[in-house]
């Protein structure tokens, strides 16, 4: 199918090269440099887009694509508050969006296994969740757009948490007194978080791509989940995935859609 490439950055071109390898060809190619390609022939001829920028340019970019007639795959993080502005926008075109904070068949694997314990957990209230994240250091938003995801999961099901709170971020490529000052003002918020609320952490690092812990501790032990990314091609094969699955079709889906339809 004719794919066209929104942002091509790391994930841009991951998704370029999944993409050509499952047979696709890709019309269009629009970075911040070239953003009238959206009036091109070629971009209009696409029959699916996937999008990968940032979170301030993503729902301008998923406007413009479906003013265009094509269908919207989009993966960037931090656009949450603009989300049914955007949604009425695509469906207003007549068009096309699938939105997710992650494209990874593990991830929605994780996402299921972390729901079915935070329901357990509802009925055991000796153990306390906590949700760290660890990402590569150019990374724009905190916490991620996964751990949002995995901690609405988790308020969804476990009837004791009423939300989700910032616990802060922890640079580890600084210094190490400035790790001390950091963790230590981690420390003072943490203690400010109350019961009823899953404190979600994020940790910057080297080019990590993409780690998830969900922990539920007692007095007596604990029990952790982990999703580790070894590289970004989880994320890209899903989107490209998705490009495939959303290609015939009008309106807003999930990724969940996706997933039980797929899988
Ligand atoms: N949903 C998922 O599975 C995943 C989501 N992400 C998210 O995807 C986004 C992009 O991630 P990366 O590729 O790692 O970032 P990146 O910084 O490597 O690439 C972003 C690209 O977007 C371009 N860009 C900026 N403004 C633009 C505009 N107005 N129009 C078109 N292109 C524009 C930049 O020039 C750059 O090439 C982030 O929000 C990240 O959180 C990342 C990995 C997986
Ligand atoms: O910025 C990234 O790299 C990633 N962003 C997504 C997020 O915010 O959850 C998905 C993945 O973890 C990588």
């Amino acid at each position: 199918m004719r794919i066209a490439i929104i942002g091509y950055g790391k994930m841009g071109h991951a998704i370029e090269r999944i993409a050509l390898e499952r047979g696709h060809e890709i019309v269009s190619v629009i970075d911040a440099g070239n953003t009238d390609s959206f009036d091109s022939e070629e971009f209009a001829s696409a029959e699916a887009a996937i999008e990968f920028t940032t979170p301030s340019t993503a729902p301008a970019n998923i406007m413009r694509a479906a003013s265009k007639g094509v269908p919207v795959v989009c993966g960037s993080t931090g656009w949450a508050e603009r989300r049914a502005e955007v949604e009425k926008a695509v469906l207003d075109a007549g068009g096309a969006l699938l939105a997710s904070s992650n494209f990874s068949i593990g991830v929605h694997v994780f996402n299921n296994i972390s729901r079915r314990l935070a329901h357990i957990m509802g009925k055991l209230p000796q153990y306390t969740p906590h949700l760290a994240e660890t990402h590569h250091i150019h990374k724009l938003d905190h916490p991620s757009g996964t751990a949002i995801t995995i901690a609405e999961g988790i308020i969804d099901e476990c009837p004791r948490i009423s939300g989700w709170e910032d616990e802060g971020i922890l640079w580890m490529n600084a210094t190490e007194q400035e790790q001390e000052k950091m963790t230590a003002d981690i420390a003072r918020r943490a203690k400010e978080i109350p019961s009823d609320k899953l404190p979600v952490l994020a940790l910057r690092k080297d080019e990590v791509p993409g780690i998830h812990v969900v922990s539920w501790e007692s007095p007596v032990d604990a029990i952790t989940i982990t999703h580790s990314a070894k590289s970004r091609d989880g994320f890209a094969l899903g989107a490209v995935m998705a490009a495939e699955w959303i290609a015939s079709r009008k309106g807003i889906y999930t990724i969940d859609q996706m997933m039980d339809d797929i899988l």
